[in-house]
């Protein structure tokens, strides 16, 4: 077996035609260590032929070597790559796969399955579109099974696929398939959003590829869909919000006769014509081009310069637009379409999956990432902790490493609000450590909180930089009437 199609030797140009119009479908695998994630990808890049023929002779060799499967091909070597990780046999970074089928194009990402990091597979599970949930059929459901599926549904993964793994080791019992598969349904209702979750069980064996490519002999009760199958016919749930937002990523000013905004459309459509508000500001205008080339032609300073437009522009295009009306706008505003306008706030209620050492404090302040802006805040108070293997909501006054609650945050400007699972990019943020500049948490909004909230200056934790800088400048230029901190 080796890395090709038939048309890839007949036809390279109609090959990368048909590639590149494929679908991607993007998904994370999870489960427990062991439960054999690396086997089931290996094992889905081999029957997607998706591996040179020496690494497969290197794998051969190295399978009789390391030797856990016997004489079988130890699949799981060709993506446990790092040598640390064969000796210790764990994987311990998200790692991104790819293959393809005749239908789709596939983006994996592998994550560890230990729970100190959670934080890789909040972050493989952030972009993706579904989850395989791997179960061991010997273990059953462990805490692993629901910590993952927890945070798989809160990062709004809308397609669950539980693979109950390792089937020859059970005989392929049917009973211990329905078993697992009750199991499941029991904690349904304890996931977030759990109303959109569109589940489906595929009992299989990674080792030696039942109910992989094909439906296995060896389990004649299972009529459903193989596991390759499933993953070319799943329907990707698109963004959901139809909802325009342009967050402003640059002001472009290449000479005084033009002024756009550029930035990324995240979702929704704009038409020129349309009336549109900035926010938080909340001033008005009309979208009086939106143009179609390269930034980079803009550059050169002419009056009579002419750039090509368009008269529509749609998510995910990163485009440029103009307005009638000279309005102030600057990167981290968002600019809205006048009849859909986001509630505005810098009071919001939010998801937070905490991912450093250092305990989330409360009171302290930190920046605030979320798509184009980058804020001041401070959480207010945690209204709850999560536990993922009760599912039991426990009150805390700070976050370790890993932990998942229910927060309010007050930022120290105001900014358009969507919650997460209407939109998936501007709903969610990221935390940033003032001092350390390190990412240590993600958030995503649930709401908006009724009512401006204040930042107590007595909430600000200064460094000891910050506090210098003060001092010298209070000393050095009073003029400037600065005030203490
Ligand atoms: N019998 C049998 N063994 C399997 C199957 N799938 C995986 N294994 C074995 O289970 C062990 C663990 O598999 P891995 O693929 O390394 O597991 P993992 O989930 O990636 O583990 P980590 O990398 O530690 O997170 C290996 O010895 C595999 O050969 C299966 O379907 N049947």
């Amino acid at each position: 077996m080796a890395h090709q199609g038939d048309l890839i030797s007949k036809d390279i140009e109609a090959y990368l035609k048909e590639h590149e119009n494929k679908e991607i479908l993007r998904f994370i695998t999870c489960g427990s260590v062991d439960d054999g994630k690396s086997t089931l990808i290996g094992r889905l890049l081999y029957d997607s032929k998706m591996i040179f023929e020496d690494q497969l002779a290197a794998i051969e060799k190295d399978s009789k070597k390391v030797g856990t499967t016997g004489d079988k091909i130890d699949l799981a070597l060709l993506v446990d790559g790092l040598a640390s990780e064969r000796e210790q046999g764990i994987t311990i970074d998200v790692a991104y796969r790819f293959f393809s089928t005749d239908k789709r194009k596939f983006i994996i990402a592998d994550t560890p399955g230990h729970e100190q990091y959670t934080r890789n597979m909040a972050t493989g599970a952030s972009t993706a579109d579904v989850a395989i949930i791997l179960i061991d059929a010997r273990a059953g459901i462990l805490t692993q099974t629901k910590r993952h599926s927890y945070i798989a549904s809160l990062l709004g993964i809308k397609n669950l696929i539980v693979a109950i793994n390792k089937m020859d080791l059970v005989d392929f019992s049917q009973e211990v398939f329905e078993n697992i598969k009750r199991d499941y349904n029991d904690i349904i209702s304890f996931l977030p959003h759990n109303k959109d979750l569109n589940i489906q069980f595929i009992p299989i064996s990674a080792l030696d590829g039942d109910n992989i490519l094909t439906n296995s002999e060896k389990s004649p009760w299972y009529t459903q869909k193989p596991l390759m199958q499933l993953l070319d016919t799943i329907e990707i749930h698109k963004q959901e919000s139809n909802s325009f937002r342009l967050p402003v990523q640059y002001v472009i000013r290449p000479h005084l006769n033009f002024r756009g905004f550029s930035g990324t459309i995240t979702s929704g459509t704009i038409s020129v014509g349309d009336e549109i508000t900035v926010l938080p500001s909340r001033k008005t205008s009309k979208v009086k081009s939106i143009v179609s080339n390269d930034i980079k032609d803009l550059r050169p300073i002419g009056k009579d310069e002419t750039v090509e437009t368009i008269q529509k522009a749609f998510a995910p295009m990163a485009t440029t637009i103009t307005l009638e009306d000279e309005i102030d706008i600057s990167r981290g505003d968002m600019i809205v379409k006048s009849t859909d306008i986001p509630k505005v706030s810098n009071h919001l209620s939010a998801m937070v999956v905490w991912m450093d050492e250092t305990p989330l404090k409360l009171n302290q302040n930190y920046v605030i990432k979320r798509a184009t802006s980058v804020i001041n805040g401070a959480f207010n108070s945690i209204e709850f902790k999560k536990n993922i293997n009760t599912f039991d909501e426990i009150d805390a006054d700070e976050l370790a490493l890993n932990d998942i609650a229910k927060v309010t945050l007050s930022l120290d400007r105001e900014i358009a609000v969507d919650p997460y699972h209407e939109n998936r990019y501007t709903g969610s943020f990221i935390i940033i450590d003032k001092y350390t500049n390190s990412t240590v948490g993600a958030g995503m909004i649930v709401s908006s909180i009724e009512g401006f909230a204040h930042l107590e200056e007595e909430q600000k934790v200064y460094s000891q930089a910050e506090v210098e800088l003060n001092a010298f400048i209070r000393k050095n230029y009073p003029e400037w009437n600065c005030k203490a901190i």
